[in-house]
């Protein structure tokens, strides 16, 4: 099989979907591996390295998609790649599609097969390929608020840790999830004082027994919810119900209950966002105001630290390409049911249910397409 690498072109995207080490094995089994010029620069893996681990350079982005029988991405295609992705070809990357109808849209014309690292799931409905790059947000969504709680920042002014004499900040965390509990170790360990919030009474339990002193657990519904709002500094948005659109946990009346400068962190945003007032932002500028509150919704975060997200990544992805790589895609997925789960579209049929849900469009079972 011929797997092509284009290089990401979201604003600050720095990440690559495969590293040096990736190609080695891929050509070990046979396969050959074109790779963008530059790929690999932003995360620190250089041209000649692909070269000599067996990949071709290519110049020719627009030749690279032609060529390639599977695409291996970090981010879901934009708008300029859509002319590019062709019928039959496999695209192994994030979608989100649940957040885009347009991509959607895209995608079910372009005939390809849409394999979404975000709905690999295995039985216990862990979400494999989304782990290491939750677990990156996750922190990074507090150091993150931290800095935007600065005042010249357009935050409240107020330390995260507070000082001896002198409280720190309050920071609720909604989703006690993969993002919320690696958010939640951050701001503790700044000796914020951190509420974690959810639905599910096993997970609360366990980040009952498992987190520091100063991480609360409460249940989340609209009550708590709000009983919470005039008090809290920073508030992380970490829900998730698999391939969906993320409910609004925040609405827009909410924010008059805040206190001026407070930061709302909406990562779900990749999903459409769990703040009624969120819009996906970038890195070049993350925040805005709504009603003197910040929020900052950069969907793609782990971008910026590419070095640390991209191994995290590909430590987990490559095993999966190799598989689709090696038997071809229906053939992984008869075998492998968690990525049977990662099938999103196909020659225009949209067989996961909750994307078909979020845009009202028609749903084929997957049983029809293997
Ligand atoms: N913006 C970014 O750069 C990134 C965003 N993400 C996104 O972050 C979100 C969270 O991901 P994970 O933590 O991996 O998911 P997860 O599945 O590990 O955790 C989600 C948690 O939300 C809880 N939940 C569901 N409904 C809830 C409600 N109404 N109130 C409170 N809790 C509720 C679930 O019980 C679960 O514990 C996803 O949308 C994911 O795509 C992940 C990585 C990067
Ligand atoms: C999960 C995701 O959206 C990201 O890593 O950018
Ligand atoms: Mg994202």
């Amino acid at each position: 099989m011929i797997i092509g690498v284009p290089k990401e072109i979201k604003t600050h995207e720095n990440r690559v979907s495969l590293l040096p080490g990736g190609v080695l094995k891929l050509a070990k089994h046979g396969h050959e591996v074109l790779v963008e010029q530059g790929a690999g620069e932003g995360s620190g893996f250089f041209d000649k390295q692909y070269e000599d681990s067996g990949a071709t350079i290519m110049e020719d982005i627009d030749e690279l998609w032609e060529q390639s029988d599977m695409i291996m991405k970090v981010k879901e295609p934009i708008e300029v790649e859509y002319p590019r992705m062709r019928e039959g070809q496999i695209i192994f990357t994030y979608f989100h599609f649940a957040a885009s109808e347009a991509l959607t849209e895209a995608v079910a014309k372009s005939r390809s097969i849409a394999i979404a690292y975000e709905t690999v799931e295995e039985e216990d409905g862990t979400l494999p390929l989304l782990v290491p790059m939750s677990e990156v947000a996750g922190r990074m969504a507090s150091q993150e608020g931290a800095k935007f709680l600065e005042k010249p920042e357009g935050g409240r002014g107020i330390l995260l840790g507070g000082i001896p004499g002198v409280k720190p900040a309050n920071v609720m965390v909604l989703g006690g999830g993969i993002v919320g509990v690696n958010a939640a170790k951050i701001a503790a360990g700044m000796g914020g004082n951190v509420t974690i919030m959810d639905i599910s009474m096993p997970r609360l339990r366990y980040l009952d027994d498992v987190m520091s002193k100063n991480v609360d657990t409460m249940f989340s519904n609209e009550a708590n919810i709000r009983s919470m709002l005039p008090h809290v500094d920073m508030i992380i948005g970490a829900v998730l119900k698999p391939g969906a659109k993320a409910p609004h946990l925040i609405t827009r009346d909410m924010l008059s209950e805040m206190q001026k400068g407070t930061v709302l962190v909406d990562v779900a945003i990749d999903q459409g966002g769990c703040f009624e007032t969120s819009k996906p932002t970038t890195h070049d500028n993350p925040v805005y105001k709504v009603d003197d509150v910040v929020h900052y919704c950069v969907a793609n975060m782990p971008g910026a630290v590419p070095y640390t997200s991209t191994l995290g990544l590909t430590n987990v992805t490559l095993p999966y390409a190799v598989s689709l790589a090696n038997k071809g895609w229906k053939q992984a997925l008869k075998d492998e049911e968690e990525l049977q789960k990662g099938l999103n579209i196909v020659d225009e049929k949209i067989v996961y249910k909750p994307v078909a849900e979020a845009f009202d469009m028609e749903y084929t079972a997957i049983e029809e397409v293997l």
